[in-house]
């Protein structure tokens, strides 16, 4: 039938359920605009296929009005201009008519029993079904992990823990900053997955350096089924080409997953303001430490990025070295994160200082044996807390959250999360192995510039250096030697791996391969596919892969043992940044470090610095960077003077510092990162969680069902895997997530982890949800009638029963993210046509056993007959019903009001050290939290389906 749409008439989405009912605002050729006041969102929909269903409330239906909200009880229609005008009684007893531009917006529209009087009579097995559907979802939805199951990784406590406490908040704004390959990119896929699930994030932005733009994207698709579109200006031209002249396409809004490089914001003033235009809930930042600022300096990358992330609600920035290039970088990316903790560096860098003493706090707070009358560590709480902390603590020795409360507002904040090898555990060993060479005497000439003999090829013709340099001969041997060992070579510059890689591939028979930020995205995927080759495919592949330092920044090359470092960066961070390449989550093996070297040359010097000062080849070494800093100008200097007397002092000083720093970090700093970043205890039970939850058995068996009623074939594959295909007889033309060659399955996560073309089935999987909402956004089996054989001292036979699912709707704008408080769930009711309840006495699994089927035809001479006691029953369910509501919203507001109480005193606290928190913040909160009451108190019950059971002999 051709749907007619006129400006003035109401329309329900069939669909989204939740954004209550809309109005047509105009018509325009083939489009239509429709308004949906409830949630203040406006939809454009081409009128030959807007999933819209016209509003008619029937007559006996009582319905409320906008605004004051009077009921009426419809008694006729009649039609002005295209639009209803209803008829009916008010609650005065008085006639009235109303214009259906006048209904309450948030009203439902009833669906279940206008199907079943009009004959349309769903299989029995499809009512059971979507109830099973609907309790699966509310399961899922009440888990705390739920949106971290699905992911192919392999649960790890230390990401799961982080994505788990950052997830749960609203809008979470962090540093993701565990040292090199522990696996923030999973983490922050964790965070994002879990908030696309839970509709707290619709479109994401993830901003990377561009050599790491399809690592990104190949791991959002494979392991978290995100399916990101890569914009580069190429795309953009393609995408605005596909418009006409006058419609001004912004590329940014074409997707609602975008993934681009940083330098593709910050070269394009245009694509800047564009990505800036379009409106996000999420933004990534990879490899956030490129964002230099200083008080006497801000970059460009800095710029960009802070005006993306005053406007985008949630944020995550990603680096394993936060304070590489020193603490005002630092802290003015903790500022891009929250403002209103961090807004004054010099105050900042006093904090820092304090850590030890607030540890100190915590640590007493934390000891079951402490004193709880100590003065002084009582002094201690109230002057970080203030005296209602104490008063709190003294009344029931709860320190949960003023431990909370401490990390918070005088910690590391809660935006900070640092996981570190020595507290995640289980890593390999790495050895340091080094080669002493003889410098050649074409570099004789540079011993005065410490640049040039860290990197002594630079400005040598290639020719004569590859020539004369003996590390080149020694890279030669060593290849030679161990012809069946993968390594990655890194070196400081693009033009030393390239001409490494020409000298092997012409000169040699190894195969070699170069890695550099000169090649296009393509080629570098090619060169890496091309290293990786042997331990994917069983093909050789390349031996060698020879990087540049920023080349291989953020790759993934653990399934190499070798590292051979051609040169040496001067900077801690640089250097654990190289072997961060391999030393990653999945490395198995000790890692090996080749360190050539020219004797007595700035090279030895700084490989002994590195080695004996900061054991920085074997060990992560968290503090380098403060070191150096300390050290920096001794050491440049110390590096190019002939002279050693002062050299192995400044060695046994850096290291007495190094330990020295180290020992105060673990009693300040780290302690309070860790104790952010991963309580072990907790972590155990999110997993535990986490598999309870997954329930593969359950899983499989609702699969199987939906499989079956859809007509999805299925048939077994190996053990534990199975082939989905569609057939010519399924319910609708597509099944989500399946396309017409079919795809390999399994319900195994371990299984998937090694079998990377088997999607990876759980209960967050696309074709999951997909089938989920497939269902229960439509009318699939929402109206069923059966008969049923009970014994006659129960309930006589003849008696009608009706059994009706009602789901709680709360429509409310998006931002204010009402589902925090208010899961899906769904209630019962059991009514029998002699006004009892038996909600109780008659499960609805016992009904699915004792349903038979009746024949079409009786079944709706049936329903024609009984309408009137039908209607009835669904009156007396309504009211049973009712209450269930008021308890729902109850729980809902207590959930509720914890939270709101807790934002508000803490922006409140806040408030009273910065002075840049505005009233109108405090307000403005208020304001949304007092919104959010109003729209939980009006949350209804909505009729989703219905079953209607005869009693027989
Ligand atoms: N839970 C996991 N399951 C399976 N593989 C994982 C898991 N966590 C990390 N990995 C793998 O370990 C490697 C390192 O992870 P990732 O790239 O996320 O680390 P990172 O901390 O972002 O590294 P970098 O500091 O170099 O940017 C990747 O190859 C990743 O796929």
């Amino acid at each position: 039938m051709i749907k007619e749409f006129h400006p003035g008439q109401r329309w329900v989405s069939n669909t989204e359920a939740a954004l209550g009912i809309g109005f047509i605002e105009k018509v325009e050729g083939r489009h239509l605009t429709i308004i949906f006041p409830a949630v203040d969102e406006t939809r454009v929909y081409a009128t030959d296929n807007a999933p819209l269903n016209r509003v008619k409330y029937p007559v006996g239906e009582v319905i409320s009005t906008e605004g004051e909200g009077s009921k009426i009880n419809i008694t006729g229609h009649s039609e002005h201009n295209h639009c209803i005008v209803y008829k009916g009684i008010d609650e005065n007893g008085e006639e009235v008519q109303i214009h259906e531009l006048e209904l309450d917006s948030f009203s439902q529209f009833s669906q279940p029993q206008d199907r079943l009087f009009a004959g349309q009579v769903d299989k029995t097995t499809h009512f059971e079904l979507r109830v099973a559907t609907q309790e699966h979802l509310h399961r899922q939805q009440q888990s705390d992990s739920y949106g971290l199951a699905g992911p192919r990784i392999q649960p790890l406590s230390h990401q799961l823990y982080i994505a788990h406490q950052v997830a749960r908040r609203h809008a979470p704004r962090v540093l993701l900053a565990d040292e090199v390959g522990l696996g923030k990119t999973i983490e922050a896929g964790l965070i994002l997955h879990q908030q696309i699930l839970t509709e707290r994030v619709k479109r994401a932005l993830i901003v990377v350096p561009e050599t790491l733009t399809h690592q990104w994207l190949v791991e959002m698709l494979r392991r978290f089924n995100l399916h990101f579109t890569v914009l580069d200006e190429e795309r953009c031209f393609a995408i605005e080409d596909e418009g006409d002249e006058e419609t001004h396409i912004n590329p940014f809004e074409s997707a609602q997953l975008v993934l681009c490089s940083l330098s593709f914001l910050t070269e394009n003033p245009m694509r800047h303001q564009q990505a800036a235009d379009a409106g996000w809930d999420m933004m990534i930042v990879d490899e956030a430490h490129h964002l230099n600022w200083s008080e006497k300096h801000t970059s460009n990358e800095y710029l960009c990025i802070e005006s993306l992330a005053s406007k985008i609600p949630s944020l995550l920035l990603l680096t394993a070295t936060p304070e590489q290039l020193g603490v005002e970088g630092h802290f003015a990316r903790l500022r891009l994160l929250d403002p209103d903790r961090f807004y004054d560096l010099h105050k900042y860098v006093e904090e820092e200082k304090n850590y030890k003493p607030v540890n100190d706090l915590v640590q007493w707070l934390q000891d079951e044996n402490s004193e709880p009358n100590d003065t002084k560590m009582l002094a201690e709480l109230e002057k970080y807390l203030g005296k209602e902390a104490v008063a709190s603590y003294q009344k029931d020795y709860e320190t949960d959250h003023l431990i909370q409360d401490l990390l918070d507002r005088h910690g590391t904040g809660r935006v900070l999360y640092r996981n570190t090898r020595d507290s995640v555990g289980g890593f390999p060993e790495r050895e340091l192995h080094s080669y002493v060479l003889e410098a050649p005497e074409i570099y004789a000439a540079d011993s005065n510039d410490l640049e040039q003999q860290l990197h002594p090829e630079n400005g040598h013709d290639a020719d004569n250096w590859l020539a004369e340099d003996p590390r080149v001969e020694w890279l030669e041997d060593w290849l030679i030697e161990n012809p069946k060992d993968k390594v990655l070579l890194i070196c400081a510059h693009a033009e030393t791996a390239l001409a490494l890689e020409e000298h092997l591939r012409l000169r040699t028979s190894i195969n070699a391969t170069a890695f550099h930020e000169g090649l296009n995205i393509i080629e570098r995927d090619r060169a890496a596919a091309y290293f990786a080759a042997q331990a994917k495919d069983g093909e050789i592949g390349a031996q060698i892969l020879l990087c540049s330092e920023i080349g291989s920044e953020g790759r993934n090359f653990q399934f190499a043992h070798h590292l051979i470092l051609f040169d040496l960066p001067l900077n801690p961070d640089l250097l654990e940044q190289r072997i961060g390449r391999l030393d990653r989550i999945g490395q198995t093996s000790t890692i090996k470090i080749h360190a050539p070297f020219f004797k007595d040359t700035a090279q030895e010097k700084l490989l002994n610095w590195y080695h004996q000062g900061l054991n920085a080849f074997q060990h992560v070494c968290p503090v380098g960077h403060s070191i150096f800093e300390v050290f920096e100008n001794e050491l440049r200097r110390e590096l190019i003077t002939t002279d050693n007397d002062n050299f192995d002092d400044l060695i046994t000083r850096s290291k007495a510092l190094a330990d020295e720093t180290l020992e105060q970090m673990q009693q300040g700093r780290d302690r309070l990162l860790e104790l952010n970043s991963c309580n072990k205890e907790h972590a155990e039970e999110v997993i535990d969680e986490l598999i309870t939850t997954m329930n593969t058995a359950e899983l499989s068996g609702y699969m199987d069902a939906v499989f079956d009623e859809y007509g999805v074939d299925q048939q077994g594959h190996g053990i534990d895997s199975f082939i989905l295909k569609p057939t010519d007889h399924m319910i609708n033309s597509d099944f989500p997530g399946l396309s017409d060659e079919g795809l390999t399955a399994t319900y195994q996560r371990d299984l998937a982890l090694s079998r990377e073309d088997m999607h990876f089935i759980s209960w967050e999987h696309p074709m999951v949800t997909g089938a989920i909402d497939m269902i229960l956004t439509s009318e699939f089996g929402n109206a069923t009638f059966c008969s049923i054989a009970l014994k006659k001292a129960q309930v006589p036979a003849g008696t009608l029963i009706l059994e009706s699912i009602y789901t709680i709707n709360c429509p409310a704008p998006s931002f204010l993210q009402v589902h925090r408080y208010l899961p899906v769930s769904s209630v019962r009711v059991a009514v029998d046509n002699h006004n009892r309840d038996l909600s109780k006495f008659l499960k609805h699994q016992q009904i699915n056993q004792l349903a038979e089927r009746v024949n079409k035809r009786t079944t709706q001479d049936l329903i024609q007959h009984a309408r009137p006691q039908i209607q009835t029953l669904i009156d007396t369910a309504n009211k049973l019903a009712k209450p269930q509501q008021a308890k729902i919203i109850e729980e809902a507001q207590q959930r509720f009001a914890v939270t709101a109480k807790d934002d508000l005193e803490r922006l409140q606290a806040l408030a009273k050290v910065n002075p840049n928190i505005r009233a109108e913040e405090i307000t403005q909160l208020e304001e949304n939290q007092k919104a959010l009451a109003g729209y939980l108190a009006n949350a209804q019950l909505k009729l989703d389906a219905i079953r209607v059971a005869l009693v027989t002999e």
